[in-house]
């Protein structure tokens, strides 16, 4: 583990000058890796596992649109793409990347096909940390280990495919066979991390549905909507608050937050901007703090867990799901933005 000052603040980190590929490979040299599910994190996943040289089968159900996705993308039916039941037994390592509550409606399949010394790994602490929600308890005699890639799915595929990668935590919960470590920071390198950072299960949920729900996805929308709006309110047309409010900002700043930090981005914007943003950023921190306790209050008690799993676990929430994601879609927000995507010279 390398040892990295954050801020002032120590932290030992994996990074792979200290594990490389190599070595991932030679660990995992005798394991079959069963990626169960194949939504968004599973294909970014096991692609990626595929490609860096290991030996990966998925499991998904039959007659359903990803298990035909998992086709299209190579997996072979009958050789390295099984029902999850068989997927999960012929794994030494079983990947849960299921939907959170898909999980919950499966782990008694999964249970069943777990063998001494396997290890039953996950891509999120929710299923662990609110055992009493989901009836998630594994067996003593596997390892139970974590790797949650910070960030979409989507993105792992895409940044592995430019040479690039997305940092993930890692956390063992349960050591059974003295591997794990060795086992989970494998699979870290071989699913394509950037740099990997320790966590434990509960701090891993907490900080992933708090991010989630705020900066992440939640806020952002918010601030965005609130802004928008504003400006439309006071006669500004759609094309300037949408450039105003979201095309600026994900086309020219962020990405030079992303290369050199906030001061930066802000040195490359006029003296006039740096003092209005200056004035006002520790305003929208005041007013946004109590929201974020708020959430966090109700991560911690289990509350937004409970949420999820209530409205994921209906048989009508995909169809619900896509209503309000067309609410979003057919605002006038976003589709001004369809049009400015459309108008980008690139093109
Ligand atoms: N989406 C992401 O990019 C992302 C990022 C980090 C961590 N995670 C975590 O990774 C895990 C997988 O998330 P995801 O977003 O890839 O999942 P997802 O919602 O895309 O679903 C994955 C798969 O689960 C299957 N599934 C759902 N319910 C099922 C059921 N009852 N029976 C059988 N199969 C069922 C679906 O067919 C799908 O193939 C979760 O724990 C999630 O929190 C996701
Ligand atoms: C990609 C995210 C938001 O980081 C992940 O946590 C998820 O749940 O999809
Ligand atoms: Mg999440
Ligand atoms: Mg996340």
């Amino acid at each position: 583990m390398a040892k990295i000052n954050f801020g002032g603040v120590e932290e030992e980190v994996v990074t792979r000058q200290e594990f490389p590929i190599e070595k991932a490979r030679e660990v995992l040299k005798d394991e079959t890796i069963a990626v169960l599910g194949y939504g968004v994190q599973g294909p970014g996943q096991a692609l990626n596992l595929k490609d860096n040289g290991f030996n990966v089968i998925v499991g998904q159900r039959k007659n359903s649109t990803t298990w035909d996705k998992a086709v299209k993308d190579g997996w072979v039916p009958g050789e390295t793409l099984f029902e999850i039941e068989e997927a999960a037994q012929k794994g030494t390592i079983i990947q849960f990347l299921l939907s959170d509550a898909g999980q919950i409606a499966i782990w008694p399949t999964v249970k069943k096909a777990l063998n001494p010394g396997d290890a039953l790994y996950f891509s999120h602490g929710f299923g662990i940390t609110y055992k009493e929600r989901t009836g998630i308890i594994p067996p003593e005699n596997v390892d139970v280990i974590l790797v949650a890639p910070k960030g979409s799915g989507t993105s792992l595929r895409r940044m592995f495919l430019e040479g690039r990668g997305l940092n993930s935590s890692f956390a063992v919960f349960q050591d059974a066979t003295e591997k794990a470590k060795d086992r989970v920071i494998a699979l870290g390198i071989g699913v394509g991390s950037g740099y990997l950072f320790p966590t434990d299960f509960r701090k891993e949920v907490y900080s992933d549905l708090t991010g989630e729900r705020g900066t992440l996805m939640g806020a952002i929308q918010g601030i965005f909507a609130a802004q928008y709006e504003t400006l439309r309110e006071n006669g500004h047309s759609p094309s300037e608050a949408f450039n105003e409010t979201v095309e600026e900002l994900t086309q020219s700043l962020m990405p030079l937050v992303a290369e050199n930090g906030m001061d930066w981005m802000y040195a490359n914007c006029s003296t006039t901007a740096q003092r209005g943003a200056l004035d006002w950023w520790k305003k929208f921190r005041d007013a946004t703090k109590p929201v974020f306790e708020n959430l966090y209050e109700e991560v911690a008690a289990g509350r937004e867990a409970q949420r999820s799993i209530d409205s994921n676990s209906q048989p009508d929430y995909r169809p619900k799901l896509e209503a309000e994601l067309k609410e979003l879609r057919e605002s006038e927000m976003w589709k001004a933005g369809a049009e400015v995507r459309k108008l980008r010279p690139e093109k």
